[in-house]
């Protein structure tokens, strides 16, 4: 649905060139929700703007459907942009306007007819739940309801994307999660595909199908987000997944595992779904005559699914330590070895 080719953006700033987005190719699938995370900088918001040419890639393709956006004149280039919604972190509303005008702009502006814009404004007011505030002024209104307004006056050109720059960054924990409810909800119900960019692990777990990293204007990485929870590979990645949930044991309990004389060695297992864990500790002490010791233990929800993280150690002869682990992999857990300690 949506792809881009080896996009590059340059800016130009005091004789300066700023490369904002370096090379990056990803693909949107219908109907999913993408995510695209990265620290202040990273270039995510020159990036989600190539999508719809709001910035021009220096270099590259960008295609929607099929049409490079390239070959497009402009009248063409407004038809596309109107089947991509967007909404933003400061919700850019009209202050002068009421809820039900900020709504029906985009409707006025291709002439829809009066009845039909009264019709359409309620349905949208109803879908973003915000039916009763049509005569309040932006003003008068929290920031979760302000951006309720936002995303209803992008849902007005019945878009097939909709593009989300940070668009919970400046709502509270709470407000958040209900904002991230309705754009689940409009993503199954309307099939909108969306591609978000936040700087929060917490909606692209909780939201997101897929997600790209990026860093310094690249895509560091990018897959399913449960793979990439479970296997991430660039430590940026893993500095995200730890705000999630912090896997550094405690340096006490490092240094006293090493002062142990045993040879122990410390596995990060992790499992995907519902997966019944506690045979394989039994298995590994009679089979393979290992001592795994859990030391911590998290299991969280992605989106639909369920990840499971444990850190192990595991004490024992190295080869039944090698035989054992060999074990686990064949019980689809995915197994790393953190370090040696001991
Ligand atoms: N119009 C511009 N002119 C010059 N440089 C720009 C312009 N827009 C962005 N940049 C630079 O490009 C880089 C990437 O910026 P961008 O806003 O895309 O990152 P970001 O990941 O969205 O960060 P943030 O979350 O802080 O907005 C930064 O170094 C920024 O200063």
């Amino acid at each position: 649905m949506i792809r881009l080719e080896n996009v590059t953006k340059v800016f130009v700033q005091d004789k300066q060139k700023v490369e904002a987005v370096k090379n990056v190719s990803l693909h949107v699938r219908k109907g999913e929700i993408f995510g695209i995370i990265g620290f202040s900088g990273a270039g995510k918001s020159t990036l989600i703007r190539c999508i719809n040419y709001l910035e021009r890639p220096t270099e590259g393709t960008v295609r929607i459907n099929g049409v490079d956006l390239a070959g497009l004149n402009e009248a063409q280039l407004r038809e596309t942009r109107r089947k991509i919604g967007m909404i933003f972190q400061n919700f850019n509303l009209l202050s002068s306007a009421t809820v039900f005008d900020n709504v029906a702009a985009p409707l006025r502006l291709v002439r829809t007819p009066v009845s039909e814009i009264e019709k359409k404004v309620g349905e949208l007011l109803e879908i973003v739940g915000l039916k009763e505030k049509e005569s309040a002024y932006p003003s008068q209104l929290s920031g979760g309801q302000k951006q309720r307004v936002a995303i209803a006056r992008a849902l007005a050109s019945e878009p097939e994307i909709l593009l989300c720059d940070e668009a919970t960054s400046a709502l509270d924990p709470q407000t958040t999660e209900s904002i991230l409810e309705l754009l689940l909800e409009i993503n199954r119900k309307y099939r909108i595909t969306i591609v978000l960019i936040t700087h929060e692990m917490h909606v692209i777990k909780k939201i997101c199908d897929r997600v790209a990293v990026m860093e310094n204007g690249e895509v560091v990485e990018q897959g399913n987000v449960i793979d990439v929870f479970s296997k991430p590979k660039q430590p940026i990645t893993r500095n995200f997944i730890k705000t999630i949930f912090d896997e550094n044991l405690p340096e006490s309990l490092l240094k006293k595992i090493n002062e142990q004389d045993n040879p122990a060695t410390l596995l990060r297992i992790s499992f995907v779904g519902e997966h019944a864990a506690e045979p394989i500790w039994a298995e590994l002490a009679t089979r393979f005559k290992l001592r795994p010791n859990i030391l911590y233990g998290n299991i969280t929800q992605i989106k639909d699914t369920t990840l499971g993280i444990l850190i192990v150690r595991v004490v024992g002869e190295p080869s039944d330590i090698e035989a054992g682990m060999n074990y686990l992999k064949t019980q689809e857990l995915q197994i790393e070895v953190m370090n040696h300690a001991g």
